[in-house]
């Protein structure tokens, strides 16, 4: 059996994927094979030995230590674009509501229960207080144009903005699926400078963090709209509040409230709620725990952050899967130890990401049970291997 350990509330509709006979999905369980999870942080975690691989039900994984997982060999998945949709159509609903003043009105007129007959009347008297622009014609600025960015830019094209777009590192199947009128910019800085609204939809990493900073604001427009959907730390919050004081950033919608950032003016602050619809947190968890469980029991990879994508179908009689780092000779040292053993290869699969590689091959010959442990100590003497499994 292997057990599993979900750390949030995860779809029923995923956790069904580890059928019963093979799996224990326990949130209780210390020492589990699989961890599946959406925005726990694990950065203060101790990895349980038998741990093997964590799969993120969502996109952004900076609430997991993938480096440290990467040298313990654990793979670490997340569900690219599954909830895309879902974050799409609130980036939608929240330019039109701050450019409506919509969330301001609404509160409003909730401040006149209790003025009985009177309501209708002050309502019209206090409207013009909530007048508002209207988007079209004006100009996006989409940064980052993967799975939510580009289906942001195509929609908002849908409603008659403008939109710019930013993406040095942008994939070809997106490139493919990016409306044509939408405009290159080919420095950030052309965002800044000549948008109306700014939706970011980044990673956070050391490079993003803080690319809201008080030199990114002084090129914006004064009114500027921001909304962040992707991470609170994408914004220096000192500039950000100096930015609000001084009317350049006209609303900063977030989606990552924190104390400072809610006693801000002209901000409105979601209680990330970008991927938190139905749909998309069912589509997250079947994807998470499908890929989960075709690695447990294949080693096969598909969508990992940190190992490159590995899929051969299984074709002999045992499975040696190895992490390791992306060093010359492995293969070679790997396979002298084979032959050692007498172990025939019938198919083998190597691949790397960055620092790291894995291994996948398949023997043509028995494996006696007993010769398992031995085998696997051997080769992790090979110096760079991190991990060995025998499936
Ligand atoms: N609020 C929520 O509930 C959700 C938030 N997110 C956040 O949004 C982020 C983006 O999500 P996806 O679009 O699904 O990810 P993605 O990986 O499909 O797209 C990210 C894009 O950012 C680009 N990029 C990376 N660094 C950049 C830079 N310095 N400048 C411009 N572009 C850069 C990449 O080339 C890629 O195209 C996630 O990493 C996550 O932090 C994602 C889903 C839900
Ligand atoms: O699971 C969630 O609700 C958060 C989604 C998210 O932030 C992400 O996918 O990066």
């Amino acid at each position: 059996m292997y057990a599993i350990k979900p750390l949030n509330n995860i779809a029923k509709c995923g956790l069904d994927v580890f059928n019963k006979d093979l799996y224990e999905v326990n949130d209780q369980s210390e020492n589990p094979d699989g961890i599946i999870l959406r925005s726990f942080n694990m950065h203060d975690m101790e990895f349980p030995e038998n741990l093997k691989g964590i799969a993120r039900a969502g996109a952004g994984v900076n609430n997991i230590p993938v480096q440290s997982c990467s040298e313990k060999g654990i793979v670490v998945f997340n569900t690219p674009g599954a909830n895309a949709n879902a974050v799409k159509e609130l980036v939608l609903a929240t330019i039109l509501a701050s450019s409506r003043n919509l969330i301001d009105g609404v509160s409003w007129v909730k401040t006149l229960e209790g003025e009985g007959e009177k309501v209708p009347k002050l309502v019209e008297a206090g409207k013009k207080e909530f007048v508002g622009r209207e988007i079209a014609g004006k100009t996006l600025g989409v940064i980052g144009l993967g799975a939510v960015g580009a289906l942001v830019a195509n929609s908002a094209l849908a409603l008659d903005m403008e939109v710019m777009g930013f993406d040095p590192f942008i994939s070809v199947d997106t490139a493919w699926n990016l409306s044509r009128n939408v405009q290159r910019a080919m420095t950030i800085e052309q965002i800044f400078s000549s948008c109306d609204f700014i939706t970011v939809h980044v990673p956070l990493t050391e490079q993003t963090r803080g690319m809201f900073n008080k030199e990114a604001f002084s090129l914006m427009k004064n009114n500027v709209k921001i909304l962040n959907f992707s991470r609170g730390e994408l914004a220096n919050e000192e500039d950000l509040k100096a930015a609000i004081e001084s009317g350049i950033v006209g609303k900063y919608i977030t989606d990552f409230p924190n104390e400072n950032v809610i006693n801000m003016k002209n901000v409105i602050a979601i209680p990330h709620l970008g991927a938190s619809t139905k749909e998309s947190e069912e589509n997250c968890a079947i994807m998470a725990a499908r890929q989960l469980k075709n690695y447990i029991e294949t080693g096969n990879i598909k969508n990992s952050v940190n190992f490159a994508n590995v899929e051969l179908p299984y074709v002999g009689k045992r499975r040696i899967t190895i992490a390791h780092h992306n060093v010359p000779n492995m293969v070679g040292q790997i396979t002298a130890i084979l032959a050692h053993y007498h172990l025939n290869i019938a198919d083998m699969l190597n691949r790397s990401k960055g620092e790291f590689a894995y291994t996948l091959i398949d023997i043509d010959n028995e494996v006696e049970d007993a010769i398992v442990p031995e085998l696997k100590e051997k080769i992790k003497t090979v110096s760079g291997v991190v991990r060995v499994r025998v499936i």
